[in-house]
């Protein structure tokens, strides 16, 4: 595989911050993501204690289980590609890589974990707490959902490129469309977090057009249409790899957080 990693913004240090130990500095822009990162990180937690607070009247601490990833698992970034990748998927991926070249695009890194470490953000929660990332939740290459997002900050742009597989069926043969909703809120969402911050998703409406069938490869576009103060208006669209099939349109709401 090309080792393109060097032109990566800030990889490493997005890990640093969510408790994984390797860092190296392999882009100017590093200091623009670690400042998101931090802001990602706090919001987390600010997150999961906020909401917890909010349904039982008062602060409380969130209780869930997960489970233990290995070391090497941490380090991974899933926004590679791998052998189950279709070629269509390699080549979006490699027409991205192509644009990031002259620094309008960047490909944003994909972890499993979000590790939270209380001394890191200084917040209240006791110890370490590891919560699973939704979209990158299942093991084995392939069967869950295949993706790569690329950021253009001039457009306030996130495109995210993906591939659904087995395990996200809902009608025979088909993604379900929830899957759908977690790309378009992702895509939506991660463009709204770069472009002012950590923001969590208030209202998502989705039109699906037409289905995704499991295995090919599509492409989630998603833009910022207005800030107004804390509200950031988003707009999605997932169109098939050749952008002949739009297979759904959305708009988002996103609410900056108050940290
Ligand atoms: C553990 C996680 C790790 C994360 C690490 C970072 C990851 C980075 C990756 C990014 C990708 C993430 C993609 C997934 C994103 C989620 O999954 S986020 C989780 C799902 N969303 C939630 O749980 C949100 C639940 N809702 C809430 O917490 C609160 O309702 C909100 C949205 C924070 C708003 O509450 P608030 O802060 O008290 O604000 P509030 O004053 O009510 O509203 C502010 C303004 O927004 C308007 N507004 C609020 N809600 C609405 C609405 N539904 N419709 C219309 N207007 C509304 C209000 O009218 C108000 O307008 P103005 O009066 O200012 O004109």
């Amino acid at each position: 595989m090309v080792c393109w990693a060097p032109v990566r913004w800030g990889a490493d240090a997005h890990c640093r911050l969510l408790g994984f130990s390797r860092i190296h500095w392999v882009y100017t822009e590093g200091v623009a993501m670690l400042s998101i990162c931090a802001r990602h990180t706090r919001g987390g937690i600010y997150l999961c204690n906020y909401l917890t607070a909010q349904r039982a009247g008062g602060p409380a601490p969130c209780h869930f289980s997960t489970s233990q990833p290995s070391l090497s698992k941490d380090h991974r970034d899933y926004s590679l590609p791998n052998v189950s990748w279709s070629q269509n998927l390699q080549d979006l991926y490699n027409k991205y890589q192509e644009l990031s070249k002259n620094g309008n695009w960047k490909c944003i890194p994909s972890c499993s974990q979000w590790r939270l470490v209380k001394s890191q953000v200084g917040d209240p929660m006791e110890g370490v707490r590891e919560n699973r990332f939704f979209i990158r939740n299942l093991d084995k290459d392939g069967v869950g959902l295949e993706c790569c997002m690329f950021y253009n900050k001039a457009e306030k742009r996130m495109v995210c490129i993906f591939q659904p597989g087995p395990y996200l069926e809902g009608p025979p043969g088909f993604t379900h469309n929830g899957c759908t909703a977690t790309i378009i809120d992702s895509t939506a969402g991660e463009v709204a977090v770069c472009t002012v911050g950590m923001a969590v998703t208030a209202n998502l409406n989705i039109d699906y057009r037409n289905p995704i069938l499991l295995g090919s490869t599509a492409i989630a576009d998603s833009m910022v249409e207005k800030v107004d103060g804390r509200k950031v208006y988003t707009r999605c669209t997932v169109r098939s790899h050749d952008d002949k099939v739009v297979y759904a349109e959305a708009t988002g709401l996103f609410i900056k957080s108050n940290l």
